[in-house]
Order: structure tokens, then C-alpha cells, then sequence
């Protein structure tokens, strides 16, 4: 059995307000991942932040749950109502991820967590007050996006020690890394960024615009 966490409870303090609930192309932002998953996979879990749990209404067999302060906080709060084997734990803020994403990463094989990342593209330089330090070595660096995928329980149990241990992280898989777990990794999209700032949402409009026009012309 497979759960996906929807994650769409975040303040959205760079873009300037509930990015999840933005409209983008005619239709809020938490509904297209939602629909992507909604009837492929075994449980849907939405998190929401508390004030906005009344605020969407959802197709049946749709959970809602309510978020926490950090990103981590709100992972924690879905997974406690999860059931499956295996959970997805996805960011709403990345509107544009492929559903095969979702499939691909889920396939756990001999890791207790995968996660879709793309290769860093850019020559990557640390900087320190306005001057660069050095020039990173890039081969080995990827860019971690969501889906990722979890043996439940392992995530449980990291969720838990890092409670306990006060450790916040940006994304689930550090804590599989810090406890010592295997974490394998997909190859994810360039399309599938993560709409942070205003400028962001522009992108993913012009993106999907000019899908409906390639659509059009090519019916
Ligand atoms: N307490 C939180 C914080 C974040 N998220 C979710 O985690 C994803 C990635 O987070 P991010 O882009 O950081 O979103 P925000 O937290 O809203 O943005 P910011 O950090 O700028 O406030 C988003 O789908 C967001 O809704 C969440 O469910 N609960
Ligand atoms: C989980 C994540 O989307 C992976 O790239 C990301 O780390 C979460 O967002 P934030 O920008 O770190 O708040």
C-alpha cells in the first residue's frame, strides 16, 4: 500500500503569501498535485495550515490534516495518519512534477528512501561578503527535489529521533542520511522546480501556457 503526503500547509514567506492557494493558469496551486495522485495511489493525505482547514473542500477519500510550524512539523502531522508501506511526501509548491515521478520513486528496490534530483547544471561557487571564496567541484552535486519516497516506519522512526534531538532539515531524506539509512536517488525533471518567489509563478504560467498551445496545434 502506497500513501502520498500532500505538503501544503507552509506560510509562503518569500513568495509574499499562501502560494498553495494562488491561482496558477485559472486554478490553485495545491490542485495539481493533488489531481495528478488522486485515484493512482492507495491514501491521499492534504496538510493544511489549521486556519485553512475549512477553506478547501476535497473529493472523497481525500484526508486533510493539519500542519505544523516548519515544513518537517507538517510532514510529521501526515505521516502519524498514514497507513501505507511505503509514503510519497510531496511539496505542493512544485506544481509541474510528472505523475511517472511519483510512480518511479515509490519503487523503493533495495533503499529505505528515494528521492527525484537533478545534476547541478551551473559552475557553483561559495561566496562571502560580496567575493568568491572558491569554485565548488560540481561533479557529484544534484539538487534534491520531491516526490521522495519512504519505507514508512524508517521515516517514522527518523522523524522521531530528530523530535527528540530538536534537528530540522529542509527535506525528509536528511534524516535518513543522519540516522545512517540508504537513500537512492531518481532522476527528476528541470520542469520540476519549486515555485518559491513571485517570479517563480510567472515561469510555471508561461510553461503551461505554452503547453496548451502545443497541444492545440498539434489536435
Ligand atoms: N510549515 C510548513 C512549511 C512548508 N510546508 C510546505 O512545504 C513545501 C515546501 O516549502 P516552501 O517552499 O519552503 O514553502 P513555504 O514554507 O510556504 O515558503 P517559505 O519558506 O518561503 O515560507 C510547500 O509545499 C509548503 O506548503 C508545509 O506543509 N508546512
Ligand atoms: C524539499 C525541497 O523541496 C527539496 O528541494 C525543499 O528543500 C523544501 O523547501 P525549502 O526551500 O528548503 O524551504
Amino acid at each position: 500500500m502506497i500513501s502520498v503526503i500532500l505538503l501544503s500547509a507552509g506560510e509562503g514567506k518569500r513568495f509574499g503569501k499562501k502560494k498553495q492557494f494562488v491561482e496558477l493558469c485559472g486554478k490553485p496551486m495545491y490542485l495539481y498535485s493533488l489531481e495528478k495522485v488522486i485515484g493512482r495511489f492507495d491514501e491521499v493525505i492534504l496538510v493544511l495550515p489549521e486556519e485553512d482547514m475549512d477553506r478547501v473542500r476535497l473529493p472523497a477519500g481525500v484526508q486533510k490534516v493539519k500542519g505544523g510550524k516548519e515544513r518537517q512539523d507538517s510532514v510529521l502531522e501526515g505521516l502519524l495518519e498514514a497507513k501505507g508501506d511505503v509514503v510519497i511526501v510531496h511539496d505542493c509548491a512544485r506544481p509541474l512534477a510528472d505523475v511517472e515521478l511519483f510512480y518511479k520513486v515509490s519503487k523503493l528496490d533495495a533503499y529505505h528512501g528515494k528521492i527525484t534530483a537533478v545534476p547541478v547544471r551551473d559552475t557553483l561557487k561559495e561566496v562571502a561578503e560580496g567575493m568568491v571564496v572558491k569554485t565548488i567541484d560540481r561533479s557529484n552535486v544534484w539538487l534534491s527535489q520531491t516526490p521522495q519516497a519512504f519505507d514508512r516506519r524508517v521515516l517514522l522512526e527518523c522523524h522521531f529521533r530528530a523530535r527528540n534531538e530538536g534537528f530540522y532539515a529542509t527535506d525528509d531524506a536528511t534524516l535518513l542520511e543522519r540516522y545512517g539509512y540508504r537513500v537512492g536517488v531518481v532522476e527528476g525533471s528541470p520542469w520540476n522546480f519549486k515555485i518559491t518567489y513571485p517570479e517563480d509563478l510567472l515561469l510555471a504560467e508561461k510553461l503551461l501556457e505554452s503547453m496548451k498551445i502545443g497541444t492545440k496545434e498539434s489536435s
